[in-house]
């Protein structure tokens, strides 16, 4: 699977847990309980992603920072937002404009 294509198909499932029940799923819970848990869980991410560095565990970095850009999914998701909208922030500031073309801002 190519890597850009884990985002895109990740934020698809993300997109389609807002129509699912509250009890059917982490992603679905989360949204649930609104804006200020997703941003708790956010901030927890990035705290255990600089505990991991400060061990100097990169096994353990990885793994907390997949749940930082995982929960900072959920946050776009829950805003509207599509990862290509990053990617395209991130493709702008490198001197490639256009890189991604499908972005899903609405605002
Ligand atoms: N990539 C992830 C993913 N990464 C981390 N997590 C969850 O994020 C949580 C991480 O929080 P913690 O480490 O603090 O663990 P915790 O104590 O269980 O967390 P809390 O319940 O206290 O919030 C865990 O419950 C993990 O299961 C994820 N949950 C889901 N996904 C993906 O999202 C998709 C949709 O998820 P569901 O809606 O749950 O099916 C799944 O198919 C996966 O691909």
């Amino acid at each position: 699977m190519q890597h850009d294509s884990v985002l895109t198909q990740l934020a698809d499932v993300l997109e389609s847990r807002k129509q699912a029940p509250a009890d059917s799923s982490y992603v679905a819970k989360l949204y649930a309980k609104g804006l200020d848990s997703i941003l708790k869980k956010v901030g927890e991410e990035a705290t255990e992603t600089v505990m991991a560095a400060k061990d100097g565990d990169k096994d353990k970095i990885v793994y907390e920072v997949a749940d930082l850009w995982f929960h900072t999914l959920v946050l776009l998701a829950q805003q509207n937002l599509h990862p290509d909208d990053v990617l395209n922030e991130l493709a702008r500031r490198f001197g490639m404009s256009g890189l991604v073309e499908k972005a899903s801002r609405k605002d």
